[in-house]
């Protein structure tokens, strides 16, 4: 469960950025909605424990994130947070496997081979496992990224614009996985995005203010 309360944020002195409050109940799939600059990044890093610092409660499985240390903070991302990002982050010069596996390692939990088999089966990625990323096509480098989101079996999968560059069969692809492998793992799920085509598919919704209406 995500639940947040008079929560506000400020980048080093520029404007304060408030949030509305929202609970996300376990095994919810939501969708943050918002103009550009009303802060649906800022919101998922502060929902992910990747920004600190913030005014209000942000509370997560029950924690409230700014009482954890740093080290604690990592890992309680690491085993409960998957993160997929707008750009993949992979690393070019590793395999699809070495990718994959080095969230479990990160994250200080010994890797379940039979799960990451699994999972690159269910992704269509069972034949790539050996291939270096700078091998792969945009929309398999992609779902390598929803891999290593996955792979350590996280409560809560935050998508930062997963879709926004996607041709519609591709669109259609990655969310339906994404939906596919929450619904299986009871796992909450909340995708940012200004992609029109997601709000069929999604039906919570949260939406940001714009930034000029503060
Ligand atoms: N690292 C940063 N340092 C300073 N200001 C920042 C930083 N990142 C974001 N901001 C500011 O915070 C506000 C919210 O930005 P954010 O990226 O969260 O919005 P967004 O809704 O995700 O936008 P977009 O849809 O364009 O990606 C903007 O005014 C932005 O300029």
């Amino acid at each position: 469960m995500i639940s947040i309360r008079n929560l506000s944020f400020q980048y080093n002195s520029k404007a304060t950025i408030a949030f509305p409050d929202f609970t996300i109940p376990r095994g919810q799939h939501c969708l943050l909605l918002g103009e550009s600059g009303s802060g649906k990044t800022t919101l998922l890093h502060l929902l992910g424990g990747l920004l600190r610092g913030y005014e209000g409660s942000v509370q997560v499985d029950n924690t409230e994130l700014s009482t954890l240390s740093e080290k604690a903070l990592d890992k309680f991302r690491g085993q409960h947070v998957g993160f997929i990002f707008q750009k993949n982050h992979l690393i070019n010069a590793f395999t699809v496997e070495k990718n994959i596996l080095l969230s479990p390692f990160l994250a200080g939990l010994n890797p379940d081979l039979e799960r990451f088999n699994t999972i690159l089966s269910s992704l269509g990625l069972a034949e790539k496992k050996q291939s270096p990323v700078s091998a792969l096509s945009h929309g398999q480098a992609q779902r390598v990224a929803i891999a290593r989101a996955v792979i350590n079996h996280p409560s809560i999968i935050f998508a930062d614009e997963p879709t926004s560059a996607l041709d519609d069969s591709n669109c259609n692809r990655v969310i339906d996985l994404l939906l596919q492998v929450a619904k299986a793992q009871d796992t909450t799920l909340v995708v940012a995005t200004h992609d029109q085509r997601l709000k069929d598919k999604i039906k919570n919704q949260i939406v940001l203010s714009s930034p000029l209406k503060r």
